[in-house]
């Protein structure tokens, strides 16, 4: 499953030196609104120490993480539903992302230039929902009068037309879909096919400076703002910094900082508990890898992630916590001690788990 999250807000405020953070890459960033026009995509491994861990004991040749893939896109501004600036047509490279990332300017250098209109976060925040949700109007205007025509000649889904419509009224209410669905009684998976941006899960970066990481009022204040969705609060720059060094390096300008974690790394687990996701682990001699899967999900449909075979001839799983293999130190010591269990179709299985499943081909 290939997670990716699309890169929104106005220009101008650090999407693209977020990106190139992420992605270690080197795209334009510039002092200068529009300084994006065509999308950049980057693929982003998830650091997991547990596979350090896991080569270790299986003396495994290589070491595969899960991957989130970001996309970097131009900045919206006001208006941009009727085009102003760049329009939003390229908001359809974000289309099929699994979640949008909503970076907002905190920090206060005077020196970078901010857009006509734009003047405090909550503004700015405000001015990105309502233009993701006139998009999203836009959308379905086109949509729905074509399923209407389909339905009246018995080969629409009627279902589906009634609920692009309620959606159609959340989002004329002002209301952005992932807000608006549950108190009007729409499921979200019932208007999946429209791929409409503000039916998926939001994160809100807050791309600040040395004076608002330190400032937890204003953190606790703009965390409000947004919740119940996920804030981080980074220095788009520092961090860009941060990853030309040496991880050594790295660990002591983030401690001579006051942080435990880079902005990075929280935004990693962030976007994986944001949208429900887990891993687990598969391990032996070739590769120690992780596999990216949603929350709940039973054995065989976590091995169909690795292969749809794995998941049509499932016969069985045998499963070991990762603690409890780490504490046995193989997978013969967990296996004495009792620590590997056989598990059957109906397992859920949880993050962490080292599996090696049975299946007949
Ligand atoms: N935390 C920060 N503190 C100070 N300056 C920053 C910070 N983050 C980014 N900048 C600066 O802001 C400017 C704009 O950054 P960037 O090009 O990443 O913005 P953008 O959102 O991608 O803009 P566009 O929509 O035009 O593509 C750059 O000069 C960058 O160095
Ligand atoms: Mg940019």
């Amino acid at each position: 499953m290939a997670l990716t999250i699309g890169i929104v807000g106005l220009p101008n405020v650090g999407k693209s030196t977020l990106f190139n953070a992420l992605t270690r890459n080197q795209v334009l960033a510039a002092n200068y609104p529009f300084a994006t026009i065509e999308p950049n995509v980057g693929v982003v491994p998830l650091p997991d120490p547990r596979l350090n861990t896991l080569a270790g004991i299986f003396g495994s040749e290589r070491i595969l993480p899960a991957t989130v893939s970001f996309v970097d896109i131009a900045g919206i501004v006001k208006g941009a539903s009727e085009g102003e600036g760049l329009g939003n047509k390229f908001l359809a490279n974000i289309r099929e992302a699994d979640a949008i990332c909503q970076v907002t300017r905190v920090f206060s250098d005077p020196d970078v230039i901010r857009v006509e209109g734009s003047t405090d976060a909550e503004g700015d925040i405000e001015t990105i929902a309502t233009e993701l949700i006139l998009a999203d109007l836009q959308t379905l205007e086109k949509a729905l009068p074509r399923i209407e025509k389909e339905v009246k000649i018995k080969k629409g889904d009627p279902a589906l037309l009634d609920a692009g419509k309620k959606a159609q009224s959340i989002l004329e209410a002002g209301t952005t879909l992932f807000q608006g669905a549950k108190a009007a009684g729409l499921d979200l998976a019932e208007i999946a096919s429209f791929q409409l941006m503000t039916a998926k899960p939001f994160i809100y970066v807050f791309n600040t400076d040395d004076a608002g990481l330190a400032d937890t009022a204003m953190q606790d204040e703009l965390r409000a703002l947004v919740a119940p969705a996920d804030a981080i609060f980074l220095d788009a720059k520092f961090e860009s910094e941060l990853v030309e060094l040496e991880p050594e390096e790295a660990r002591e300008m983030l401690e001579a900082n006051g942080q435990e974690e880079s902005g990075l790394d929280q935004l990693a687990k962030v976007g994986f508990h944001t949208l429900g996701l887990q891993t687990y682990l598969t391990a032996g001699p070739k590769e120690s890898r992780a596999w990216t899967i949603r929350t709940g999900w039973k054995a065989p449909q976590a091995a169909g992630v690795i292969h749809t075979d794995f998941e049509r001839g499932f016969i069985k799983a045998e499963v070991i916590g990762f603690e409890d293999l780490v504490e046995a130190g193989s997978v013969a010591a967990a296996r004495s001690a009792g620590k590997a269990r056989i598990e059957g179709k109906d397992y859920v299985m949880a993050d962490g788990d080292v599996v090696e499943f049975r299946f007949n081909v």
